[in-house]
């Protein structure tokens, strides 16, 4: 289990994959529960020349409607119709390469269908078959078990039960995903951490809601899905669009939390579609995405001075 490893590499001085993290004395147990959220094990994640292809079916002119025709039992059936479809190669991601270090936010941006929820789940290894190719390493060492029971994965869309509260939420998640090691109340004093370092405090009695229940608020909902993935007190926390939906005031805050998790040595790497320029200031580094292709990557701060240079000067 993730905070087991982390602690347990903590006590013996195995080093897994990184650098040794240990500390002389075993930890208290009553202490336990905060230590597994304070301490992490570093990782530095590098990716090399990362491509996806994948086959997409492309539908002939006509091809829709006489599938809409087919599903209203207007069309010709399975057996005798005429072949509408031809599978062509696509590359999502074409040779994307860079990295991220323990305390850092790297931001992938780029506009819709650019590749950047395809390259966060390379990055986590969640992308398998023949369609990839590329190196992703973490700590020089190829994705293992280890590393993905490190890594946190927000995604775009959570699955949240709406009539539970964030508290509770969270409990259960706690007692289905923490080690059988630990006491339920160690677990409870696990979320009782996270939920103050996500400055969830004010709505852990709220139910979670959705579109039909009122719940927590929007910005509210994307801490409680990071809050999820912090129980098992990850070094890589990886998120997909954290801040859609949100207006800049929240989405800034929420940035600000990343900050806080990044400084206690979580390496972050996260997607996003339009931050305002107080959120892109607090990226370390930020790689641009456009049609599958890297445009820049590198430090925040000196992408404008690149696009000028290259004879693309933004307006303010
Ligand atoms: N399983 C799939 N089948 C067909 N096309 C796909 C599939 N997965 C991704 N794509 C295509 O790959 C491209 C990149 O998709 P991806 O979801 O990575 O983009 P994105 O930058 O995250 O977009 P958004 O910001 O809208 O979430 C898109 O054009 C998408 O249509």
């Amino acid at each position: 289990m993730p905070m087991l490893d982390a602690v347990e590499s903590s006590t013996n001085g195995d080093s897994l994959d990184g650098p040794d993290q240990s500390t002389d004395s075993p930890p208290d147990a009553r202490d336990l529960p905060s230590l597994m959220l304070s301490s992490c094990y570093p990782i530095t994640l590098r990716f090399f020349d990362v491509c996806y292809r994948m086959k997409i079916e492309k539908r002939h002119k006509g091809g829709g409607s006489s599938n809409i025709r087919r599903i209203l039992g207007h069309g010709p059936t399975q057996s005798n119709q005429t072949p509408t479809a031809m599978v062509q190669e696509r590359m999502i991601l074409n040779g994307i390469t860079g990295m991220v270090s323990p305390g850092e936010i790297l931001a992938i941006l780029g506009p819709s269908g650019s590749g950047k929820s395809t390259l966060l789940n390379a990055l986590a290894g969640r992308l398998q078959g023949r369609g990839f190719t590329g190196t992703v390493v973490a700590n020089n060492k190829k994705l293992s078990k280890q590393t993905s029971k490190r890594t946190g994965f927000v995604t775009q869309d959570d699955i949240l039960y709406p009539h539970l509260t964030v508290r509770e939420t969270l409990i259960f998640c706690s007692l289905l995903r923490l080690p059988k090691s630990l006491s339920k109340k160690e677990k409870t004093s696990v979320v009782e951490s996270v939920i103050s370092e996500l400055g969830l405090k004010k709505c852990e009695n709220t139910i979670i809601g959705n579109s039909f229940i009122r719940g927590v608020s929007g910005g509210e909902r994307k801490r409680v899905n990071i809050a999820h993935e912090m129980l098992i007190n990850p070094s890589l926390l990886i998120l997909d669009e954290p801040t859609s939906g949100l207006d800049s005031t929240a989405a800034h805050r929420l940035v600000l939390t990343l900050g806080s998790l990044a400084q206690k040595g979580k390496t972050i790497v996260t997607s996003m579609h339009q931050p305002s320029s107080r959120v892109y200031q607090m990226f370390n580094s930020v790689l641009v995405l456009s049609e599958g292709r890297c445009l820049y990557f590198g430090k925040g701060s000196e992408a404008m001075a690149y696009f000028e240079s290259v004879g693309f000067s933004l307006s303010p």
